[in-house]
């Protein structure tokens, strides 16, 4: 703090003048009044000899105890802020030396405008500005005493609470409070409340819509008369996180209770899970979503439940946010399920099953490819291939995995660990390749890719374990069956295959293993051990790649090359939508390959932050023993 030789000394008269006492102006006084006795000057003797008596000066004592003790005790009576102020000043002034920062501080505090200022500010603090709770009503009878009254005051926020109705009794109780909202941060109202009236109008026997109609119609403050649930199931389970396996929208889900408290979610999205009390729905929020109000999400039982294939017999009919809830309604039976992807689409199914099926049946299913060798195929490929997941519509895609979310936990890599596995996925053409080979070519030391196998003839200048492993077909026929291989596949009638192995390999060196695969392939790499971090190239725009794509050609057959055309760009771009909706729930990271020198970058980048920092992955991959 700055202070001037002028203010500095300014601010030490102003501490001494104060600390000046009533015995030091008296002992003045008094030298007055004996020089008065030397002019003799009337009546001077008197007032001398007065000044002078010892009972004068004990009287001035106990004052100045008084004055002194007043000022250094702060009034327990002040408000807050100006209370601290006094408290501070009466430190600094029982300081035998007090640095000129103190001093300043002294007379800062002691200036009129800040007084003024924390003056103010204490009384607005003091004020109460909470609505005034009209008086209990007198005529309360005895029985009930555990009413609760509760006042909250209308916003523009939802109440965060549903109701139901007991057909039974016609009671009408509070269904759910949501987590985050008006009504769980009031801490007044919980689920299982009866709730009594609503603005002095009793409810029992009313239709939730009319209830829910009197909420709506009211202004200002909105008072419930309730009686408490004694029982209130307490919330045990810790918060869980999970990525979204299904994309989700409440307004289209018949079966949610109350679809205006429902959240909306995308594969892939994280969402933190906070209460799982209810068994069918969960109340979650999404992570790094700046609200923090929850929204109804269909837990794993619902989505299991044995009689979702009753609800699919029963025709469609929207809910209103407020559903008549009979007593029966509450048993498990009764609630049909509703998840739109449990439907079973064949080719669908056919595609997921091809993990953990014997070799035969996936060579039958699928052909996979490898993008380094045989990509001719499969560009052909795409404009022969049957409608199948490449070009299904996006509903029918959603039985991908079968489970409605991936319990993930946050890891992060140890620096003992082996480096994670670096997956590329995309649309053939897009530039997968291109990559994945200047990423290696930039840092051989660093990057590497793994060897396949392959039952064809070793050419002149191949080396074993360098180029391929160059193995019979019989063996090449028991590593397939004994599931060795993440993808193979046959071409001009060799086989072709990379095991996991070659990629274990690569890790266990100490390397970054970077393979691109086909999407279907996913499952294979997915595990505990390789821990792959999946990055997804998107194509930019047709007109994009035109810009980006002038000179490139692509192997149209081994030896001939051919340029882009157009056909191919939106080719590209129909696989990539279909592509990101079938799989974008296990993409990590996402990279728009327009400009080369850029894509690169942000391949490096993504690469880097996937083995340095902090990542969700599945719960099953985290090894918890690591200390
Ligand atoms: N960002 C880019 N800008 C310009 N050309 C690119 C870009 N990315 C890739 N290319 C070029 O596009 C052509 C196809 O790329 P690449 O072979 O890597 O495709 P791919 O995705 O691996 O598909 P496939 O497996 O069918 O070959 C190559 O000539 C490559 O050099």
């Amino acid at each position: 703090m700055w202070q001037s030789v002028e203010e500095e000394s300014m601010a030490q008269s102003a501490y001494d003048d104060n600390d000046a006492g009533l015995a030091q102006v008296l002992a003045e006084v008094l030298e007055e009044v004996r020089q008065s006795i030397d002019r003799d000057i009337n009546g001077a003797d008197l007032l001398h000899s007065l000044l002078s008596a010892p009972w004068l000066y004990s009287l001035l004592r106990v004052y100045e105890c008084l004055v002194q003790h007043s000022q250094d005790a702060p009034n327990p009576y002040l408000p807050y802020s100006t209370r601290l102020s006094q408290e501070i000043t009466a430190s600094v002034r029982g300081l035998p030396a007090p640095s000129s920062d103190a001093q300043e501080l002294y007379i800062l505090l002691k200036s009129p405008h800040m007084q003024a200022l924390l003056s103010a500010h204490d009384s607005v603090a003091q004020r109460d500005y909470g609505p005034v709770l009209p008086p209990l009503p007198d005529n309360l009878s005895d029985n009930e005493e555990a009413v609760r009254i509760v006042c909250l005051v209308k916003n523009k926020q939802p109440l965060g609470a549903t109701i139901r109705k007991d057909e039974k009794t016609g009671n009408i109780f509070i269904a759910r409070v949501i987590h985050g909202g008006l009504a769980d941060r009031s801490g007044l109202l919980n689920s299982g409340d009866k709730l009594v009236e609503v603005n002095g109008q009793k409810v029992r026997g009313m239709q939730p819509e009319h209830v829910i109609n009197i909420l709506v119609r009211s202004q200002g403050n909105i008072l419930f008369k309730v009686i408490p649930n004694s029982t209130q199931p307490t919330n045990s389970q810790a918060t869980l996180y999970v990525r979204a396996m299904v994309d989700y929208s409440p307004l289209q889900d018949p079966a949610i209770p109350c679809p205006d408290v429902g959240m909306a979610f995308s594969k892939g999205d994280l969402l933190e899970i906070v209460d799982q009390r209810d068994i069918r729905w969960w109340q979650a929020r999404k992570l790094h979503s700046a609200s923090l109000c929850c929204g109804l999400i269909p837990s794993t039982n619902q989505f299991r439940h044995k009689q979702r294939e009753l609800w699919w017999s029963q025709p469609y009919q929207a809910h209103t946010c407020i559903r008549p809830l009979s007593a029966d309604d509450v048993g498990e039976e009764e609630i049909t399920d509703k998840i739109k992807c449990t439907e079973t689409d064949e080719e669908d199914f056919e595609f997921v099953s091809e993990e953990g099926e014997n070799g035969e049946h996936m060579q039958g299913l699928y052909i996979a490819g490898f993008r380094h060798s045989l990509r001719v195929w499969r560009r052909k490929s795409y404009s022969k291939r049957k409608p199948s997941c490449y070009s299904c519509s996006i509903s029918s895609c959603h039985n991908t995995s079968a489970n409605l979310y991936e319990e993930v936990v946050h890891y992060q890599r140890h620096i003992d660990d082996p480096p994670r596995l670096i997956v590329l996925i995309g649309p053939s053409g897009v530039g997968v390749n291109e990559l994945r080979r200047r990423l290696i070519k930039i840092n051989p030391n660093t990057y590497q890719g793994p060897v396949s196998y392959t039952t064809r003839p070793q050419n002149m200048g191949e080396k074993n374990g360098r180029e391929y492993h160059f193995v019979t077909k019989e063996v090449f026929a028991y590593m397939v069956v004994n599931h060795k291989f993440y993808e193979y596949e046959e071409h001009n009638g060799h086989m072709y295959g990379t095991s996991l192995d070659s990629v274990k390999d690569v890790l266990d060196n100490g390397k970054i293993c970077v393979i691109d695969i086909e999407p279907h392939c996913i499952q294979s790499v997915r595990n505990k051990m390789l821990k792959p971090y999946i990055i997804y190239v998107r194509p930019p725009s047709p007109e994009g790649m035109r810009q980006t794509r002038k000179d490139p050609h692509f192997l149209a057959n081994r030896y001939i090359k051919r340029y882009f055309h157009d056909k191919d760009f939106e080719d590209i771009e129909d696989v990539s939508r279909a592509m990101e909706a079938k799989y974008r729930q296990f993409f990590d990271c996402v990279i728009v390959n327009e400009d080369l020198q850029d894509s690169c970058m942000d391949l490096f980048t993504a690469i880097q932050h996937a083995q340095e920092e902090p990542q969700w992955i599945p719960a099953s991959w985290f090894t918890p023993d690591r200390t």
